[in-house]
């Protein structure tokens, strides 16, 4: 398997609007994506339509070389972790770190109905260990902090194995602090030989770490750019893309966007 999202021509319509239009978009394996774009230009549409989640009003979608339509997107989904707020609004706070991380080998919410072996939370122990969050084992949920809680949820997306991992806003409500340390938790997840490949949505440019070595800008439901980051997240790009003048630096490899003087 060398691709392992590729759209063509897709277009998403919801009363009368179009949502997504004409998305062209190909991911292979071994790469890592940054997907920007402002608030309503169709980032999470973007992702309901590869988790199948929504059906296209046109065009075509393969994920991890599977054709939709030909299909059981069902047994797919066990091949995709998908970290998103709303999965981390559906987490009970009295859930325990260790439980919550093993319940994304069964994609459930809670173990009510499920049997964990004591391999599984060794594996769990595992993911947590390379997230750096096994100090958070026997806690509640709610006892965590935000950037505790997004690192148990990626650690529940990877219990699965999966080939896909899909980052939605994950660094939303983090501090400085913790926005950094997740982000540098990311960055080594990719370095890992069995990493999935990860699709890591943002709003924000300097979020874009060395290891996203490709970018997706969307506007309005459009690819307004696409391809290397290097070569995307110039300031005369991002100056057409906000409508706003700007310059970017880059430093530690990252882009750092600025207001022009
Ligand atoms: N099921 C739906 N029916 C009607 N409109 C929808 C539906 N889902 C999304 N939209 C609209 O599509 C547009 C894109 O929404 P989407 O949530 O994909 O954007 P986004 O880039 O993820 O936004 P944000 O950064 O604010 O999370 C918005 O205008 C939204 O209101």
């Amino acid at each position: 398997m060398t691709s392992v999202i590729d759209l063509q021509e897709v277009s998403w319509r919801r009363q009368q609007k179009t949502i997504l239009s004409d998305i062209n978009w190909h991911v292979e394996k071994g790469e890592h994506w940054a997907v920007l774009g402002l608030n309503g230009s169709g980032k999470t549409s973007l992702l309901n339509i590869v988790t199948g989640y929504s059906w296209p009003t046109a065009g075509h979608v393969r994920v991890l070389d599977q054709p939709f339509g030909k299909i059981d997107i069902r047994t797919l989904r066990k091949s995709i972790g998908w970290v998103s707020s709303s999965l981390e609004a559906r987490i009970k706070e009295t859930e325990i770190a260790e439980d919550i991380v093993v319940s994304g080998k069964y994609a459930s919410i809670g173990l009510a109905f499920e049997q964990p072996a004591k391999a599984d939370y060794a594996r769990a122990s595992y993911i947590m260990g390379q997230l750096q969050c096994s100090h958070l084992t026997g806690r509640t949920y709610q006892t965590c902090s935000q950037g505790e809680r997004q690192k148990l949820l990626i650690a529940r997306g990877l219990m699965a194995s999966p080939d896909l991992l899909l980052l939605d806003e994950s660094t939303s409500g983090l501090d400085f602090i913790a926005r950094e340390e997740l982000l540098a938790t990311v960055q080594e997840l990719t370095k890992q030989d069995d990493a999935p490949t990860i699709i890591f949505v943002t709003h924000h440019i300097e979020e874009v770490l060395p290891t996203f070595s490709r970018t997706l800008l969307l506007s309005e439901g459009s690819v307004f750019a696409q391809g290397k980051s290097r070569e995307i997240l110039t300031g005369d790009n991002l100056t057409r893309f906000y409508g706003m003048p700007v310059n970017v630096e880059w430093h530690r490899e990252r882009p750092w966007v600025m207001l022009q003087d």
